[in-house]
Protein backbone atom coordinates (compact mmCIF):
# COMPACT_ATOMS: atom_id res chain seq x y z
CA UNK A 1 0.00 0.00 0.00
CA UNK A 2 1.37 3.32 -1.06
CA UNK A 3 2.38 5.05 2.80
CA UNK A 4 3.06 8.52 3.82
CA UNK A 5 6.03 7.77 6.13
CA UNK A 6 5.81 5.86 9.64
CA UNK A 7 4.48 2.68 10.71
CA UNK A 8 6.64 0.10 9.08
CA UNK A 9 9.63 2.38 7.48
CA UNK A 10 12.87 2.60 7.87
CA UNK A 11 13.25 6.17 9.82
CA UNK A 12 16.15 6.78 7.21
CA UNK A 13 13.25 7.14 4.65
CA UNK A 14 11.28 8.94 7.06
CA UNK A 15 13.79 11.84 7.38
CA UNK A 16 14.60 11.47 3.56
CA UNK A 17 11.24 12.12 2.83
CA UNK A 18 10.64 14.94 5.17
CA UNK A 19 13.53 16.78 3.66
CA UNK A 20 12.25 16.12 0.31
CA UNK A 21 9.69 17.90 1.20
CA UNK A 22 11.39 20.97 1.77
CA UNK A 23 10.71 23.30 -1.16
CA UNK A 24 14.26 24.27 -2.27
CA UNK A 25 13.23 24.94 -5.53
CA UNK A 26 14.98 27.43 -7.94
CA UNK A 27 14.17 30.54 -9.00
CA UNK A 28 12.96 30.83 -5.27
CA UNK A 29 14.41 28.22 -2.95
CA UNK A 30 12.98 28.26 0.71
CA UNK A 31 16.77 27.62 2.10
CA UNK A 32 15.71 28.94 5.78
CA UNK A 33 13.78 25.69 6.45
CA UNK A 34 16.84 23.42 4.72
CA UNK A 35 19.25 25.19 7.19
CA UNK A 36 16.97 24.49 10.24
CA UNK A 37 16.45 21.05 8.57
CA UNK A 38 20.38 20.56 8.77
CA UNK A 39 20.97 22.56 12.03
CA UNK A 40 18.34 20.07 13.98
CA UNK A 41 20.46 17.07 12.34
CA UNK A 42 23.45 18.57 13.68
CA UNK A 43 22.02 19.01 17.36
CA UNK A 44 20.37 15.36 16.85
CA UNK A 45 24.41 14.02 16.01
CA UNK A 46 25.86 16.13 17.88
CA UNK A 47 28.08 17.81 15.36
CA UNK A 48 29.70 21.29 15.40
CA UNK A 49 27.34 23.02 12.65
CA UNK A 50 28.80 26.47 11.01
CA UNK A 51 27.05 28.13 8.82
CA UNK A 52 28.85 30.80 6.54
CA UNK A 53 26.85 33.61 4.09
CA UNK A 54 28.64 33.53 0.93
CA UNK A 55 26.36 36.05 -0.40
CA UNK A 56 22.79 37.61 0.91
CA UNK A 57 20.49 34.75 1.99
CA UNK A 58 23.00 31.95 0.40
CA UNK A 59 24.35 30.38 3.33
CA UNK A 60 26.60 26.73 3.47
CA UNK A 61 26.29 25.11 5.94
CA UNK A 62 29.13 23.01 7.07
CA UNK A 63 28.61 19.59 10.02
CA UNK A 64 31.81 18.72 11.02
CA UNK A 65 32.83 15.19 12.95
CA UNK A 66 36.24 16.05 14.15
CA UNK A 67 38.61 13.39 13.85
CA UNK A 68 41.26 11.98 16.11
CA UNK A 69 44.61 13.71 14.12
CA UNK A 70 44.27 17.04 13.26
CA UNK A 71 47.37 16.93 11.50
CA UNK A 72 45.63 15.05 8.41
CA UNK A 73 43.64 16.83 5.74
CA UNK A 74 40.15 16.43 6.06
CA UNK A 75 37.55 14.76 4.14
CA UNK A 76 34.73 16.66 2.81
CA UNK A 77 31.33 15.54 1.98
CA UNK A 78 29.21 18.20 -0.44
CA UNK A 79 25.63 18.25 -1.32
CA UNK A 80 23.73 21.20 -2.52
CA UNK A 81 20.32 22.04 -1.21
CA UNK A 82 18.46 23.66 -4.13
CA UNK A 83 16.59 21.48 -6.74
CA UNK A 84 15.63 22.75 -10.00
CA UNK A 85 11.81 23.54 -11.15
CA UNK A 86 8.89 21.40 -12.11
CA UNK A 87 5.99 21.16 -14.53
CA UNK A 88 3.61 19.91 -11.69
CA UNK A 89 1.21 18.61 -14.37
CA UNK A 90 3.46 16.23 -16.01
CA UNK A 91 4.04 14.37 -12.70
CA UNK A 92 1.90 11.70 -11.77
CA UNK A 93 2.19 13.14 -7.81
CA UNK A 94 2.39 15.99 -5.95
CA UNK A 95 6.58 16.78 -6.67
CA UNK A 96 6.93 17.85 -2.97
CA UNK A 97 4.96 15.62 -1.13
CA UNK A 98 7.75 12.83 -1.52
CA UNK A 99 4.97 10.48 -2.10
CA UNK A 100 5.93 6.83 -2.01
CA UNK A 101 4.01 4.10 -4.21
CA UNK A 102 3.24 0.70 -3.16
CA UNK A 103 6.62 -0.71 -4.59
CA UNK A 104 8.87 1.64 -2.81
CA UNK A 105 9.67 4.51 -5.03
CA UNK A 106 9.63 7.58 -3.43
CA UNK A 107 8.40 10.13 -6.26
CA UNK A 108 9.67 13.93 -5.62
CA UNK A 109 11.98 16.63 -7.22
CA UNK A 110 15.65 16.09 -5.52
CA UNK A 111 15.12 12.11 -4.86
CA UNK A 112 17.88 11.58 -7.63
CA UNK A 113 19.12 15.23 -7.51
CA UNK A 114 20.61 15.01 -4.69
CA UNK A 115 18.97 15.13 -1.82
CA UNK A 116 19.25 11.50 -1.44
CA UNK A 117 23.16 11.96 -1.14
CA UNK A 118 22.57 14.18 1.94
CA UNK A 119 20.77 12.37 3.70
CA UNK A 120 22.92 9.07 3.02
CA UNK A 121 25.77 11.26 4.50
CA UNK A 122 23.98 12.24 7.46
CA UNK A 123 22.72 8.55 8.34
CA UNK A 124 25.79 6.92 7.73
CA UNK A 125 27.87 9.09 10.09
CA UNK A 126 25.28 8.68 12.47
CA UNK A 127 25.25 4.98 12.13
CA UNK A 128 28.92 4.85 12.48
CA UNK A 129 28.98 7.53 15.89
CA UNK A 130 26.58 5.44 17.13
CA UNK A 131 28.94 2.34 16.64
CA UNK A 132 31.36 4.03 18.61
CA UNK A 133 33.47 4.63 15.71
CA UNK A 134 36.65 7.37 15.50
CA UNK A 135 38.81 8.06 12.33
CA UNK A 136 42.15 10.05 11.95
CA UNK A 137 40.36 12.72 9.44
CA UNK A 138 38.09 14.85 9.87
CA UNK A 139 34.46 14.45 7.92
CA UNK A 140 32.95 17.71 7.13
CA UNK A 141 29.67 17.81 5.40
CA UNK A 142 29.02 21.06 3.02
CA UNK A 143 25.27 21.87 2.65
CA UNK A 144 25.61 24.34 -0.58
CA UNK A 145 23.01 26.40 -1.88
CA UNK A 146 22.50 27.34 -5.69
CA UNK A 147 24.45 24.89 -7.26
CA UNK A 148 21.46 24.33 -9.62
CA UNK A 149 22.18 27.75 -11.51
CA UNK A 150 25.39 27.42 -11.69
CA UNK A 151 26.88 27.47 -7.95
CA UNK A 152 27.92 31.29 -8.71
CA UNK A 153 26.87 32.26 -5.10
CA UNK A 154 27.10 28.79 -3.65
CA UNK A 155 30.37 27.06 -3.73
CA UNK A 156 31.91 29.28 -6.35
CA UNK A 157 32.78 31.70 -3.58
CA UNK A 158 32.86 29.38 -0.79
CA UNK A 159 36.05 27.61 -2.02
CA UNK A 160 37.76 31.36 -1.76
CA UNK A 161 36.32 31.83 1.65
CA UNK A 162 38.91 31.54 4.80
CA UNK A 163 36.16 29.06 6.21
CA UNK A 164 36.78 26.90 3.70
CA UNK A 165 40.58 26.93 3.71
CA UNK A 166 40.33 26.22 7.48
CA UNK A 167 38.25 23.38 6.34
CA UNK A 168 41.38 21.51 5.45
CA UNK A 169 39.87 19.25 2.78
CA UNK A 170 42.44 17.20 1.51
CA UNK A 171 40.13 15.04 -0.68
CA UNK A 172 35.82 15.56 -1.57
CA UNK A 173 32.96 13.73 -2.36
CA UNK A 174 30.15 15.22 -4.64
CA UNK A 175 27.28 14.17 -6.79
CA UNK A 176 27.07 11.54 -9.59
CA UNK A 177 24.47 10.39 -11.44
CA UNK A 178 21.81 7.14 -11.57
CA UNK A 179 23.13 4.01 -13.39
CA UNK A 180 20.62 1.70 -15.58
CA UNK A 181 22.37 -0.82 -14.81
CA UNK A 182 24.01 -3.24 -11.62
CA UNK A 183 27.07 -0.98 -11.93
CA UNK A 184 27.56 2.36 -10.17
CA UNK A 185 29.70 5.20 -12.07
CA UNK A 186 31.74 7.59 -10.70
CA UNK A 187 33.14 10.56 -12.22
CA UNK A 188 36.66 11.72 -11.92
CA UNK A 189 36.64 15.04 -14.27
CA UNK A 190 33.55 16.65 -16.21
CA UNK A 191 33.02 19.30 -18.94
CA UNK A 192 33.66 22.69 -19.17
CA UNK A 193 30.71 24.39 -19.63
CA UNK A 194 31.14 27.01 -23.12
CA UNK A 195 28.50 29.59 -23.34
CA UNK A 196 28.79 31.20 -26.20
CA UNK A 197 26.70 33.86 -28.27
CA UNK A 198 27.60 34.88 -32.03
CA UNK A 199 26.44 38.12 -32.91
CA UNK A 200 26.56 38.45 -36.68
CA UNK A 201 25.89 42.42 -38.54
CA UNK A 202 25.56 43.44 -41.90
CA UNK A 203 23.44 45.69 -44.39
CA UNK A 204 19.82 45.98 -43.49
CA UNK A 205 17.78 47.03 -45.93
CA UNK A 206 13.72 46.18 -47.54
CA UNK A 207 12.62 42.51 -47.72
CA UNK A 208 12.17 42.78 -51.11
CA UNK A 209 15.76 43.04 -52.42
CA UNK A 210 18.14 40.46 -52.81
CA UNK A 211 20.69 42.63 -50.44
CA UNK A 212 24.55 41.37 -50.20
CA UNK A 213 26.60 40.86 -46.81
CA UNK A 214 23.18 40.67 -44.58
CA UNK A 215 23.30 39.01 -40.59
CA UNK A 216 21.64 36.21 -41.55
CA UNK A 217 23.49 34.91 -43.75
CA UNK A 218 26.89 35.10 -42.25
CA UNK A 219 25.42 33.69 -39.42
CA UNK A 220 24.00 30.73 -40.97
CA UNK A 221 27.47 30.01 -42.18
CA UNK A 222 28.63 30.16 -38.40
CA UNK A 223 25.74 27.71 -37.58
CA UNK A 224 26.27 25.39 -40.43
CA UNK A 225 30.06 25.15 -39.45
CA UNK A 226 29.32 24.69 -35.13
CA UNK A 227 27.11 22.43 -36.81
CA UNK A 228 29.05 20.19 -38.67
CA UNK A 229 31.56 20.10 -35.87
CA UNK A 230 28.31 18.99 -33.50
CA UNK A 231 27.50 16.12 -36.46
CA UNK A 232 31.74 15.18 -36.09
CA UNK A 233 31.65 14.58 -32.52
CA UNK A 234 28.20 13.14 -32.21
CA UNK A 235 30.05 10.30 -34.67
CA UNK A 236 32.99 9.91 -33.12
CA UNK A 237 31.18 9.03 -30.17
CA UNK A 238 28.52 6.86 -31.91
CA UNK A 239 32.08 5.16 -33.64
CA UNK A 240 34.32 3.76 -30.43
CA UNK A 241 32.32 2.32 -27.95
CA UNK A 242 35.27 3.15 -25.59
CA UNK A 243 33.97 6.69 -25.21
CA UNK A 244 31.29 8.27 -23.35
CA UNK A 245 29.36 11.42 -23.54
CA UNK A 246 31.94 13.36 -21.35
CA UNK A 247 35.07 12.17 -23.38
CA UNK A 248 33.84 14.38 -26.07
CA UNK A 249 32.80 17.97 -27.01
CA UNK A 250 28.91 18.32 -27.39
CA UNK A 251 27.27 21.86 -28.61
CA UNK A 252 23.47 22.69 -28.99
CA UNK A 253 22.38 25.60 -30.44
CA UNK A 254 19.88 27.00 -27.92
CA UNK A 255 18.86 30.56 -29.13
CA UNK A 256 18.47 32.82 -32.09
CA UNK A 257 17.86 36.25 -31.73
CA UNK A 258 16.85 38.96 -34.23
CA UNK A 259 14.91 40.57 -36.75
CA UNK A 260 11.50 43.04 -36.36
CA UNK A 261 9.48 42.41 -39.22
CA UNK A 262 9.05 40.46 -42.17
CA UNK A 263 9.93 43.00 -44.91
CA UNK A 264 13.01 44.38 -42.58
CA UNK A 265 16.07 43.20 -43.24
CA UNK A 266 18.04 43.42 -39.45
CA UNK A 267 21.83 44.74 -39.65
CA UNK A 268 22.16 41.91 -36.41
CA UNK A 269 21.47 38.46 -35.79
CA UNK A 270 22.35 36.44 -32.79
CA UNK A 271 22.56 32.70 -32.09
CA UNK A 272 23.86 31.54 -28.70
CA UNK A 273 25.23 28.22 -28.19
CA UNK A 274 25.89 25.27 -25.15
CA UNK A 275 29.15 23.94 -25.74
CA UNK A 276 30.39 21.58 -23.35
CA UNK A 277 34.16 21.04 -23.65
CA UNK A 278 35.91 17.61 -23.26
CA UNK A 279 38.79 17.94 -20.31
CA UNK A 280 41.47 16.99 -22.87
CA UNK A 281 40.83 19.69 -25.51
CA UNK A 282 43.27 22.35 -26.01
CA UNK A 283 40.93 25.00 -24.79
CA UNK A 284 43.23 28.26 -26.35
CA UNK A 285 43.27 26.09 -29.62
CA UNK A 286 39.36 25.92 -29.46
CA UNK A 287 38.93 29.24 -28.98
CA UNK A 288 40.83 30.11 -32.13
CA UNK A 289 38.53 27.65 -34.09
CA UNK A 290 35.70 29.38 -32.73
CA UNK A 291 37.25 32.61 -34.20
CA UNK A 292 37.89 31.31 -37.25
CA UNK A 293 34.61 30.03 -37.64
CA UNK A 294 33.37 33.48 -37.41
CA UNK A 295 36.35 35.29 -39.43
CA UNK A 296 35.01 32.72 -42.15
CA UNK A 297 31.48 33.64 -42.18
CA UNK A 298 32.79 36.89 -43.37
CA UNK A 299 32.92 40.69 -41.91
CA UNK A 300 30.92 41.86 -38.74
CA UNK A 301 30.81 38.49 -36.74
CA UNK A 302 32.08 38.64 -33.26
CA UNK A 303 31.37 36.60 -30.49
CA UNK A 304 31.81 36.75 -26.38
CA UNK A 305 30.77 34.14 -23.66
CA UNK A 306 28.19 33.81 -20.95
CA UNK A 307 30.17 31.01 -19.41
CA UNK A 308 33.56 30.06 -19.68
CA UNK A 309 35.25 27.36 -17.63
CA UNK A 310 38.97 27.01 -18.28
CA UNK A 311 40.38 24.91 -16.17
CA UNK A 312 39.54 21.55 -16.26
CA UNK A 313 40.93 18.82 -13.95
CA UNK A 314 41.22 15.22 -13.66
CA UNK A 315 40.71 13.80 -10.14
CA UNK A 316 43.57 10.30 -9.93
CA UNK A 317 42.04 6.98 -10.89
CA UNK A 318 45.67 5.68 -10.69
CA UNK A 319 45.60 2.89 -7.71
CA UNK A 320 48.75 4.50 -6.50
CA UNK A 321 46.84 7.35 -5.28
CA UNK A 322 46.12 6.61 -1.55
CA UNK A 323 42.17 8.67 -1.92
CA UNK A 324 41.57 6.41 -5.03
CA UNK A 325 42.66 3.30 -4.03
CA UNK A 326 40.49 3.37 -0.37
CA UNK A 327 37.33 4.36 -2.47
CA UNK A 328 37.54 2.11 -5.31
CA UNK A 329 39.13 -0.57 -2.37
CA UNK A 330 35.47 -0.32 -1.01
CA UNK A 331 33.58 -1.49 -4.10
CA UNK A 332 36.38 -4.51 -4.17
CA UNK A 333 35.45 -5.66 -1.15
CA UNK A 334 31.60 -5.32 -1.48
CA UNK A 335 32.07 -6.54 -4.47
CA UNK A 336 30.05 -3.73 -6.91
CA UNK A 337 30.90 -2.51 -10.38
CA UNK A 338 32.01 0.77 -10.52
CA UNK A 339 32.48 2.58 -14.35
CA UNK A 340 34.72 5.90 -13.78
CA UNK A 341 33.40 8.71 -16.56
CA UNK A 342 33.88 12.20 -17.17
CA UNK A 343 30.46 13.92 -16.12
CA UNK A 344 28.78 15.21 -19.01
CA UNK A 345 27.56 18.51 -17.18
CA UNK A 346 28.93 21.17 -14.55
CA UNK A 347 28.77 20.53 -10.96
CA UNK A 348 30.05 22.14 -7.88
CA UNK A 349 33.75 19.74 -8.40
CA UNK A 350 34.99 21.89 -10.66
CA UNK A 351 34.85 24.79 -8.20
CA UNK A 352 36.86 22.21 -5.77
CA UNK A 353 38.88 21.21 -8.12
CA UNK A 354 40.18 24.18 -9.32
CA UNK A 355 41.80 24.69 -5.92
CA UNK A 356 43.25 22.13 -5.73
CA UNK A 357 40.84 19.53 -3.67
CA UNK A 358 40.47 16.34 -5.86
CA UNK A 359 36.99 15.34 -6.09
CA UNK A 360 34.95 12.07 -7.22
CA UNK A 361 30.84 12.74 -8.26
CA UNK A 362 29.34 9.85 -6.37
CA UNK A 363 25.50 9.25 -6.10
CA UNK A 364 24.83 5.24 -4.96
CA UNK A 365 22.07 4.78 -7.68
CA UNK A 366 22.18 1.67 -9.44
CA UNK A 367 19.41 -0.59 -11.02
CA UNK A 368 17.69 3.16 -11.45
CA UNK A 369 16.93 5.16 -14.61
CA UNK A 370 18.33 8.79 -15.14
CA UNK A 371 15.39 11.10 -14.00
CA UNK A 372 17.38 14.16 -12.50
CA UNK A 373 15.48 17.33 -13.58
CA UNK A 374 13.06 14.81 -15.34
CA UNK A 375 8.94 15.05 -15.07
CA UNK A 376 8.23 12.36 -12.31
CA UNK A 377 11.88 11.74 -11.19
CA UNK A 378 12.08 9.15 -8.01
CA UNK A 379 14.36 6.45 -6.21
CA UNK A 380 13.41 3.35 -4.64
CA UNK A 381 13.98 3.25 -0.89
CA UNK A 382 16.03 -0.15 -1.19
CA UNK A 383 18.53 1.85 -3.22
CA UNK A 384 18.54 4.63 -0.76
CA UNK A 385 19.37 2.60 1.70
CA UNK A 386 21.45 0.43 0.17
CA UNK A 387 23.36 3.67 -0.45
CA UNK A 388 23.39 4.16 3.32
CA UNK A 389 25.52 1.08 3.69
CA UNK A 390 27.88 2.00 0.98
CA UNK A 391 28.81 5.31 2.77
CA UNK A 392 28.85 3.55 5.36
CA UNK A 393 31.92 1.51 4.23
CA UNK A 394 33.29 5.15 2.60
CA UNK A 395 33.79 7.05 5.08
CA UNK A 396 36.01 4.81 7.41
CA UNK A 397 37.92 3.90 4.72
CA UNK A 398 38.61 7.32 3.00
CA UNK A 399 38.66 8.85 6.68
CA UNK A 400 41.24 6.89 7.52
CA UNK A 401 43.60 7.27 4.79
CA UNK A 402 47.12 7.31 6.20
CA UNK A 403 49.20 9.72 4.23
CA UNK A 404 48.01 11.51 1.04
CA UNK A 405 49.11 14.58 -0.88
CA UNK A 406 48.33 17.62 1.29
CA UNK A 407 48.49 16.63 4.48
CA UNK A 408 49.72 18.96 7.43
C1 LIG B 1 27.21 26.07 -16.19
S1 LIG B 1 26.29 26.29 -14.81
C2 LIG B 1 24.97 25.16 -15.01
C3 LIG B 1 25.14 23.93 -14.26
C4 LIG B 1 24.32 22.76 -14.79
N1 LIG B 1 24.59 21.62 -13.96
C5 LIG B 1 23.87 20.48 -14.06
C6 LIG B 1 24.35 19.32 -13.21
O1 LIG B 1 22.87 20.37 -14.72
C7 LIG B 1 24.69 22.47 -16.23
O2 LIG B 1 25.65 21.73 -16.49
O3 LIG B 1 24.03 23.00 -17.13
ZN1 LIG C 1 22.75 18.18 -8.69
ZN1 LIG D 1 20.75 19.20 -11.07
Amino acid sequence: MASKGGEGEHPSVTLFRQYLRIRTVQPEPDYGAAVAFLEERARQLSLDCQKVEVAPGRVVTVLTWPGTNPKLSSLLLNSHTDVVPVFKEHWSHDPFEAFKDAEGNIYARGSQDMKCVSIQYLEAVRRLKAAGYHFPRTIHMTFVPDEEIGGHQGMELFVHRPEFRALRAGFALDEGLANPTDAFTVFYSERSPWWVRVTSTGKPGHGSQFIEDTAAEKLHKVVSSILAFRQKEQQRLQSNPRLTLGSVTSVNLSKLEGGVAYNVVPASMSASFDFRVAPDVDLKAFEKQLHSWCGEAGEGVTFEFAQKWTEPRMTSTDDSDPWWAAFSGVFKNMNLTLEPKIFPAATDSRYLRAVGVPALGFSPMNRTPLLLHDHNERLHEDVFLRGIDIYTQLLPALASVSAAPGDG
